[in-house]
């Protein structure tokens, strides 16, 4: 008998075409719901570090798109940990997977209600870590879950961590939107 997930959980790829629509670049690749199925997608697919820039993974509760646009996140926001350029071979495949679990392993308890996803952007300029949740208005909630990140990613204390409301990233595309909240 395989271990059931608390929830079901959905891996996305995002590859950077620039011919095409974002959306168009954004695909499903499985969803799964047993601890034994998360591990054979984990192994089968590649390590984020070893992605070309420009492509992303996120891991989505099953019926929520990784997008500010959907419904459930549209009046959310994400907790962004940003990586420097020597933490893709250091860190950035540890933060992912510890991440990874603490979404399927509901590190965040009673707040796992506010919890949509996360997403990992590969990027020259510095890879990002981004945990998406529901309600950016939630302030008690959403500080709760950023220091439950910092800890479970093992960030130092000194090392501040910003989150920002998607309504603000979405109109200051090019540039990282204000902080409403930091941990
Ligand atoms: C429905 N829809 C179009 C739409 N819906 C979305 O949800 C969404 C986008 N578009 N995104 C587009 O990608 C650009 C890079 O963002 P980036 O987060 O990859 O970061 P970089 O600027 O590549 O570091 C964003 O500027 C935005 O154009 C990003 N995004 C999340």
């Amino acid at each position: 008998i395989k271990h059931p997930l608390h929830n079901r959980w959905a891996m996305w790829f995002f590859k950077n075409d620039k011919s095409k629509e974002w959306t168009a670049n954004l695909k499903l690749i499985t969803s799964f719901d047993t601890v034994e199925d998360f591990w054979g997608l984990y192994n089968h697919i590649q390590k984020a570090s070893r992605l070309s820039s420009g492509c992303d993974y996120s891991l989505f509760k099953d019926g929520i798109q990784p997008m500010w646009e959907d419904a459930s996140n549209k009046n959310g926001g994400r907790w962004l940990v940003n990586l420097n350029k020597n933490q893709r071979q250091t860190e950035l495949d540890n933060f992912w997977l510890e991440t990874l679990l603490c979404l399927i392993g509901e590190a965040f308890d009673d707040l796992t209600d506010d919890i949509c996803g996360a997403t990992i952007n590969i990027r020259n300029k510095g890879d990002k870590l981004g945990l998406w949740t529901r309600d950016a208005r939630r302030g008690d909630a959403t500080v709760k879950i950023g220091q439950k990140l910092k800890e479970r990613l093992k960030i130092p204390p000194k090392i501040m961590i910003g989150f920002q409301a998607h309504s603000d990233t979405a109109t200051k595309a090019g540039s990282t939107a204000r902080d409403r909240y930091r941990v």
